[in-house]
């Protein structure tokens, strides 16, 4: 049944399809989504039954356009009670009337069919296998498992079959995320339900390591850090979550201190733990704040353990996910999975917001039954970029801890914390007993104006039907107003924080003057440094590889961030504009060249020759070059950071995957820190502002935080809007 055909059946239900065509070219589906459907319904689907092969062509099409949109699966009772809510891509705010044509079609379709009915026609499709929605087991089948991680997940995975869909419940996936998720689910339940018993020293190890311990928070007298140290020593998965500063890469390095104690002092010879992050940006950075915090580390006293030799059994080298799992080019298979995993003991990941679906079931399949994996991560950030959201899934609960009778007892034995009443529940499942949420940040004052944002922002619950003008908005652009106050009242008590950290400005459009004068303001330290402070040309190459190292410094200073890539408010828009408006101001100059002096550049795919990493920056400079004959001229290379305090030129041609940066996407800045990060917002509501995005956006601010906005009710759709990415982790 192809799309054509489609439309010449009238039947009771998912009456004829429309044109297509329009839907692509207005962003509703994509040509893959349409081609997946075809072959589907005409290859594996051979019943001539129409109505089912409308049903699922449809289904088919929904999942794939799901899959698109960072979701694992689609959700058929979801999508009936939802259809507006589908099709994201649609550009609303281009062709307003073709969206709403569009949208209304699809509703059409779909108020023609039940749920129930919808799933008996998938059901008995060959083309579709059914699992239990609690068990995971196919078509009522008892368990298949077998061996290897082998074990469970692959005899449940390949139970599926070849079906190249899978239903359970109300839920349909295309059958290699439903495979992800599997992985996952089992490789988690495993651990979990083989905790390890920590021997007598183990406690006072930890009271050694803990004797400065964590401030309280406001609610509770708790170390949190020691109780997320604890869990994740007996948990074989654990996972620790916390806003940025919490102490999340603090704790894990007493984690790895406590193991490694443990280690030599039980086996005599240390544990092999691996560190890694989901880009190569994030694993730099992880690097930095571990050598940092080693340095700083106190380890205690402890008989049989002599502590220079403790110290450098404790890793700080990360590598990126990719290349600890041995990524291959051109292939989505690594070097190690379950038939050759990973030479390991412990495996932590930082960042693990980002890491989507499939490269997790890669990690877990990777690893050796008996290893442990520790996540870290911000549960209210954005999710990956590509399918899933395992973090947020797998913290759901992180918050309220819902520790059973029994944690709670071998953590007061452990550690002599008491859980407040709060955080207990008899009924806590595993999985909570192994999450712990750190809650107070030591980067920003909690009084201060990031820390009040973040936190305000944040409470938000997704309303039913948002208002355009909410009362989080009021209370958003109040604390704006009072922060501003604060400025002005330079004689009363206040924290140095809580004054001038927030900002807003509120613009009538991209070309807005104000605007302008401000990103021109913004820019200048950075670009007045690049001719300032330039050496003469005869000066020797380390002068130049200083002025580099200062411009890398002033430019961290200030990053603009925008919710979008296209149009006049997105970071495309933004750029060419920003680059004209430096240039205006005598800042830049060749301002049409692909390559000019001042430009900072991202780059955007990992370079293993070069050692560049996705994420990375530089910046354009021009540089003296001895030619052959003697003579010196100048020539542009791209200055980047070498990770060692050193600079590395490069030659722009080599550069493969690189953008400007005058403005970055808040989805590229994930893993990031900017001294003062300033939040552009479209003028326009879209689907992808939401608070999650404004989270991110903030929580990337080291010192102050800019929100540059030009219309109240998009600022209040997004607050109210949040990320709901529908998936099957359920534990
Ligand atoms: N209990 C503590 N005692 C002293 N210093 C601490 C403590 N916890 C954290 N810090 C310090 O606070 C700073 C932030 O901690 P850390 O970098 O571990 O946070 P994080 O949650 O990993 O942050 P992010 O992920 O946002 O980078 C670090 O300088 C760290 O050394």
């Amino acid at each position: 049944m192809n799309r054509s055909s489609c439309a010449t059946y009238a039947t009771a239900s998912f009456l004829p399809p429309f044109d297509l065509a329009s839907w692509q070219a207005e962003g509703a589906i994509r040509a893959l989504d349409v081609a997946l459907a075809d072959f589907i319904s005409q290859e594996v689907n051979p019943d001539d039954d129409p109505a089912q092969h409308h049903a699922l062509w449809w289904a088919t099409l929904l999942v794939s356009e799901r899959n698109g949109h960072g979701h694992v699966c689609l959700d058929l009772a979801w999508a009936l009670a939802h259809p507006e809510e589908l099709l994201s891509g649609l550009r609303d705010e281009r062709a307003p009337e073709a969206a709403l044509l569009i949208r209304q079609q699809l509703q059409q379709v779909l108020a023609t069919v039940e749920l129930a009915q919808w799933q008996r026609w998938l059901a008995a499709s060959p083309a579709v296998a059914v699992v239990d929605d609690e068990t995971g087991e196919v078509d009522g089948t008892t368990d298949e498992v077998d061996d290897a991680l082998g074990g469970e997940a692959a005899g449940a995975v390949n139970a599926a079959g070849g079906a190249p869909l899978v239903l359970s419940g109300s839920r349909l996936y295309l059958r290699r995320y439903w495979q992800y998720e599997e992985i996952i689910r089992i490789g988690i339940e495993q651990r979990l339900a083989d905790p390890v018993t920590l021997p007598h020293v183990a406690s006072t190890l930890l009271a050694g390591l803990f004797s400065e311990p964590e401030p309280a928070d406001s609610t509770a007298t708790i170390d949190w850090q020691q109780v997320a140290c604890a869990l994740a020593a007996r948990q074989r998965f654990a996972v620790m979550t916390g806003g940025p500063g919490t102490g999340k890469t603090f704790t894990v390095l007493k984690l790895l201190a406590l193991v490694q104690g443990l280690s030599l002092l039980t086996q005599g010879q240390a544990a092999v733990i691996r560190l890694a992050a989901p880009t190569g940006k994030a694993a730099a950075r992880l690097n930095e704040s571990i050598s940092q915090q080693v340095g700083r580390l106190q380890l205690p006293e402890v008989a049989g353990l002599e502590r220079s030799h403790w110290l450098a059994t404790i890793p700080h080298e990360v590598s990126t996910l990719h290349r600890l799992l041995g990524a291959r080019p051109d292939s989505r298979h690594f070097r190690h999975h379950a038939a050759a995993p990973l030479p390991v003991d412990w495996v932590v990941v930082d960042e693990a917001s980002m890491v989507d679906v499939e490269m997790m079931a890669s990690l877990m399949q990777a690893l050796p039954a008996q290893a442990r994996l520790i996540l870290l991560g911000d549960q209210d950030q954005l999710a990956s970029v590509e399918a899933g959201s395992v973090l947020g899934d797998l913290c759901r609960d992180a918050r309220d801890g819902h520790y059973t009778p029994a944690t709670c007892d071998w953590l007061y034995t452990m550690t002599g914390i008491e859980i407040p009443a709060a955080y207990r529940d008899v009924q806590g499942r595993p999985l909570h007993q192994a999450i712990t949420m750190l809650r107070h940040s030591r980067r920003f004052a909690a009084d201060g104006g990031i820390s009040q944002l973040a936190r305000l922002v944040n409470e938000g619950r997704r309303l039913p039907e948002a208002p355009p003008v909410s009362d989080r908005l009021q209370a958003v652009l109040a604390l704006f107003d009072e922060k501003r106050t604060d400025e002005k009242r330079t004689d009363e008590k206040r924290s140095a924080q809580s004054s001038a950290d927030i900002d807003c400005l509120k613009v009538t459009a991209a070309s807005d003057r104000l605007f302008q004068r401000w990103i021109v303001a913004a820019y200048q330290p950075y670009l007045r440094a690049m001719n300032e402070l330039r050496p003469p040309m005869d000066a020797p190459a380390q002068a130049f590889d200083e002025w580099a190292l200062a411009l890398f410094e002033r430019r961290s200073r200030f990053q603009l961030l925008a919710a979008l890539r296209r149009g006049e408010w997105g970071v495309e828009g933004l750029n060419e504009l920003i680059r004209q408006w430096l240039h205006q101001a005598g800042l830049l100059s060749e301002p049409w060249a692909l390559w000019y002096p001042g430009r900072p550049v991202l780059v955007t795919a990992n370079d293993y020759a070069l050692g560049l990493m996705n994420g990375d920056i530089g910046v354009c400079l021009a540089l003296p070059v001895d030619e052959r004959d003697g003579s010196r001229v100048t020539r542009l290379r791209v200055a980047f950071p070498d990770g060692q305090g050193g600079v590395r030129w490069v030659l722009p041609s080599r550069l493969q995957a690189t953008e400007t940066v005058f403005a970055m996407t808040v989805h590229k800045s994930q893993g990031s820190e900017f001294l003062h990060t300033a939040l552009v917002l479209p003028d326009r509501v879209n689907p992808v502002l939401t608070r999650e995005l404004i989270y991110t956006g903030i929580t990337r601010a080291g010192a102050r935080f800019s929100l540059i906005y030009s219309r109240d009710d998009v600022l209040g759709a997004a607050l109210n809007q949040a990320v709901v990415r529908v998936s099957g982790l359920r534990f």
